[in-house]
């Protein structure tokens, strides 16, 4: 049990200016220091509340090129918003779990968390894993998520409705039964230009100049040899010749010979496999086709798949997903407007927006698009298309330097361990990515083909677990230096008290050696708060809410529970401290730092009551 002992009260935040040392004062040894920090109602907070310089830019001649989810004023779909799948099932368990045990934590984690390494070492990088044919069974997704994989992605470009409603049912009762904590998310297909499905056919090999057609004619079944059908009408239209035509990112290549009616006639210059829906760009004497280039104004309302984001979204909404990744976004509006057509149409969850930077003109307005997202997406395969490729590593370091600014939580996508979709080990440069990934601190990694369609899934989890787990690690004990202070982000008094509780509750703990952060958080704002900070220690947040814990699991370091609210943060604190220790999460001898944003009746009587304090566990 933790020890009770005096608190101190601060009732000015801005008069602790070295918290360490006021730690460092308060014996520690035998007990609790607490310090709390009281807003009281009407002081005004002063202090530097600059925001974030813009950062990103242009990036060379290559703007623009696919087409971003194009907003709509009206449902498309006439959707029936029943129960999705599995919830209740899922809910019920969690609801028996807290009121059987006190608390729900991923079954997985839990088991780190007791293991030999203690819980200093448990991993802060989280997984995602594309699910796709090699990986969607109910066994085959149960050894995904026994080899750390946090989110399942559902990418919409491929497989139908149905099989991803199955793949959602394999997760929810994978959670239900298992005592995983598997989040949702699905990818939209961002109605860029790519080629249709290939008749049947898992893939197709393009040799050096042999000459191929891609035509905007509609197939029912096998496809006449050496063509390729194209999802964009005005394809044949737009494309000249003399244009490269370029892959999958650049996976093919090819050069446009002759325009003949609907149909494009191409030399391959650089061979490769073409896989079905495979995207599409154009590149004009050495620059990427903007729209403007292009005859028509918009190409959206041209291409076949126009609408087919918002059924998709619909169906994510239906089926209760936790996150929504958005393709080829341009520019925040799009994102504002999901949002709150999601907000509508999802008024008891939250599902998160998270926006794919893979389109060159995203760069040019970075940090307006992070603000209004839930979390961002390096979405390297298509971005590389799109500017050169270069340029990738320098654009992935800043993306996820500005998330990390303005408190966003960041994914490294794609080709991450490429080689292992055919072979059982990876290369060292893609090690080398991965661990270079890991040390820029992103909150997470992503699986795309490797998972999907590979053949190793579950040993390329587990090669992104190693890696994660030992650069995290020799990160650690290289830097234990100071790390240069993050910039404000809140403009209310009551943010800017929640930052620097956050802020200061890092360094105490970094300075201690702390075992963990504990954070009550009703909306996972202070644990997001903390984990921006990248403490040494893990941060094991509770909250509530089932869906509020799902969204944490996205963020750097973070554990989510879900755990009943008592009546003030001495009991809460009391309570999940005692929980922990009875599951054998903590030991005797451990120091923890705890913090919450809970309201409590102040002891001084007036405002909301936030704090710090230090525990020893006896
Ligand atoms: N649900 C699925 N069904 C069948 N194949 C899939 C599925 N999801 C992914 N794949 C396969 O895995 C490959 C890599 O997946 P990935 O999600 O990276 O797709 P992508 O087509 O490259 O698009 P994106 O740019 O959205 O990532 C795909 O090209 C496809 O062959
Ligand atoms: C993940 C994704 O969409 C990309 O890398 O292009
Ligand atoms: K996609
Ligand atoms: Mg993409």
């Amino acid at each position: 049990m933790a020890n009770t002992l005096p608190v101190y009260d601060v009732r000015c935040a801005w008069q602790v200016t070295d918290v360490s040392a006021f730690a460092d004062r308060g014996g520690l040894s035998n007990g609790r220091v607490g310090l709390r920090l009281c807003n009281l109602g009407g002081s005004k907070l002063r202090g530097n509340s600059s925001l974030v310089s813009r950062s990103g830019g242009r990036n060379g001649a290559c703007v623009g090129g696919s087409r971003a989810l194009t907003p709509i004023t009206k449902s498309v779909l006439k959707t029936e918003y029943e129960t999705p799948a599995g919830v209740e099932a899922d809910v019920t368990r969690l609801e028996r779990a807290v009121t059987e045990r006190g608390f729900e934590v991923d079954s997985r984690i839990e088991e780190e968390l007791k293991g030999e390494g203690g819980f200093r070492n448990v991993r802060r990088t989280k997984l995602i894993a594309t699910i796709g044919p090699s990986c969607c069974s109910y066994e085959q997704m149960e050894a995904l998520a026994s080899s750390g994989v946090n989110i399942a992605r559902l990418n919409m470009c491929h497989g139908t409705h149905e099989w991803h409603r199955q793949v959602i049912k394999n997760c929810r009762r994978l959670n239900a039964e298992k005592g995983y904590g598997i989040v949702v998310m699905i990818d939209t297909e961002g109605s860029e230009i790519h080629m249709g499905d290939l008749g049947g056919v898992s893939s197709a090999k393009a040799e050096d100049g042999e000459e191929w057609c891609f035509t905007i004619r509609k197939f029912n079944g096998p496809l006449p040899a050496y063509t390729l059908p194209v999802n964009y009408e005005g394809f044949a239209e737009d494309v000249q010749v003399g244009d490269e035509l370029v892959v999958d990112g650049g996976m093919v290549r090819f050069e446009v010979l002759e325009k003949v009616g609907p149909d494009v006639k191409c030399k391959c210059t650089d061979p490769g496999i073409l896989l079905p829906c495979a995207n599409l760009n154009l590149w004009r004497d050495g620059y990427l086709v903007r729209e403007k280039n292009v005859t028509l104004p918009t190409i959206s309302s041209k291409l076949a798949n126009g609408l087919q984001d918002w059924v998709d979204i619909d169906f994510g909404i239906s089926e209760g997903v936790d996150f929504i990744a958005v393709s080829f976004v341009k520019s925040p509006d799009v994102i504002k407007h999901l949002k709150s057509y999601v907000a509508a149409r999802s008024p008891d969850r939250s599902i998160g927006v998270i926006a794919k930077i893979e389109d060159a003109n995203s760069l040019r307005c970075l940090d307006d698009i992070i603000r209004v997202s839930d979390g961002v997406m390096v979405a390297r395969g298509d971005l590389g298309a799109q500017i050169p490729l270069e340029q990738v590593p320098s654009v992935q370091e800043a993306i996820i330097d500005a998330c990390r600014k303005l408190n966003r939580p960041v994914i490294v996508a794609s080709q991450l361990l490429e080689s292992m979709i055919e072979y059982p080990t990876p290369t060292r440069a893609e090690v080398a990515d991965v661990s270079n990934a890991v040390r820029q601190q992103a909150d997470a990694l992503m699986l795309s083909g490797e998972s999907a369609m590979g053949l190793h899934p579950q040993k390329a989890v587990e090669v992104l677990r190693g890696v994660s787990v030992r650069m995290e690690h020799w990160s650690r004990e290289e830097s234990h230096h100071e790390k240069p202070p993050l910039p404000e982000i809140s403009t209310s008094d009551t943010g800017r008290t929640s930052e620097q509780i956050c802020n200061s509750a890092t360094q105490i703990a970094n300075k201690l050696g702390a075992d963990a952060i504990l954070v009550y958080t009703r909306r996972g704002y202070m644990a997001s708060l903390i984990s921006r900070n990248r403490p040494d220690c893990p941060i094991f947040a509770f909250t509530e809410s089932r869906n509020v814990m799902r969204c944490m699991d996205l963020q750097w370091g973070v554990v989510p529970f879900q755990f009943a609210f008592r009546k003030d943060l001495e009991s809460n604190l009391l309570q999940s401290l005692a929980l922990l220790k009875a599951h054998c999460m903590v030991r005797s001898g451990n120091l923890v730092v705890a913090v919450s944003d809970v309201s409590s009746a102040s002891q001084s009587g007036t405002g909301v009551l936030q704090s710090i304090q230090v525990h020893v566990l006896s």
